[in-house]
């Protein structure tokens, strides 16, 4: 297995871009019609957030899943024991938002939550007839007007020596969400595991494009599109005194939107947060 980042300008781009979904789990586009200098824009905005002593004042909300999570609340991945090495911001148009953030987060969660939808007909299009017969709605319905989709703004301290031994930026995990969306970051160190369990690093060139299937539309489609497996390792010598910015938004349908004959979207979500402890 290997991993091409498509041209979405090609002709065949969203065919070839919907069978690396099925493939792999994972699509990488070049160029795409996310504007990179705002991506860049962030990532300064968010390092001087994270860096200032403002973000405990925007401590995250239990109940509603907006705000700042620090590390000593960050995940535990499923099946792991470990907390990963990383803080984020969670931002939802409805939620609590630093000023200095506010109006860049606002604007590329517009803009990528539409390019999104496009990416969805994409995988609708392509998705064989039996396949198709599994969505109660269209794809791209499922997540209009959703308040649920989530922009997560995610820091990676440079690390220090003192982390806790075995401990990752990012464990190995899935995502809980249909489909997301992840500009490449400013550091390297995201992988992904192919189907006969090796770790392949994902092309980060800047600019890139990521996109992964989560459980979620995993378990829309019966599986054809797999939801894989993906972590972010500990970078080593000097670069162990960077920090890495990402910028995943998590595409997610509607509360009431019925997955498959077991889950709606709510009810999938909330089993999947309690395992994470973050609920
Ligand atoms: O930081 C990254 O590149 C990936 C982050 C990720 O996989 C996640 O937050 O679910
Ligand atoms: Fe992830």
């Amino acid at each position: 297995m290997k991993l091409i980042a498509i041209d979405y300008h090609a002709d065949n781009a969203d065919q070839a871009f919907v069978e690396s979904l099925h493939q792999t789990g994972f699509g990488v586009l070049k160029n795409h019609p996310i504007d990179q200098k705002k991506v860049d824009d962030i990532y300064k905005a968010g390092k001087a957030f994270f860096d200032s002593e403002e973000k405990h004042q925007f401590l995250y909300d239990k109940e509603t899943q907006d705000g700042y999570f620090p590390p000593t609340v960050s995940e535990v991945a499923k099946g792991h024991k470990t907390k990963d090495i990383k803080e984020y911001f969670h931002y939802y148009p409805w939620g609590r938002c630093p000023e200095s953030l506010r109006q860049q987060l606002a604007d590329y969660y517009t803009q990528t939550t539409d390019f999104a939808a496009e990416l969805l007909g994409w995988v609708e299009k392509y998705s064989p007839d039996e396949v198709c017969r599994h969505y109660r709605e269209p794809l791209s319905q499922m997540v209009k007007n959703s308040q649920q989709t989530l922009l997560r703004v995610l820091h990676y301290p440079p690390l220090t020596g003192g982390e806790e031994p075995g401990a990752i930026r990012a464990a190995a995990h899935e995502d809980i969400n249909l489909l997301t969306i992840l500009p490449a970051a400013n550091e390297p160190g995201l992988q992904v595991k192919s189907k006969t369990g090796e770790w392949l690093d994902v092309p980060c060139d800047f600019g890139n494009l990521i996109v992964n299937i989560g459980d979620m539309l995993q378990e829309a489609s019966g599986g054809y599109f797999p939801s894989t497996t993906h972590r972010v390792i500990n970078p080593q010598g000097a670069d162990q005194s960077r920090s890495r910015i990402s910028l995943p938004l998590f595409l997610h349908p509607r509360p009431e939107v019925v997955l498959s004959d077991r889950h709606t979207a709510d009810s999938y979500l909330k089993e999947r947060l309690r395992e994470l402890g973050v609920k």
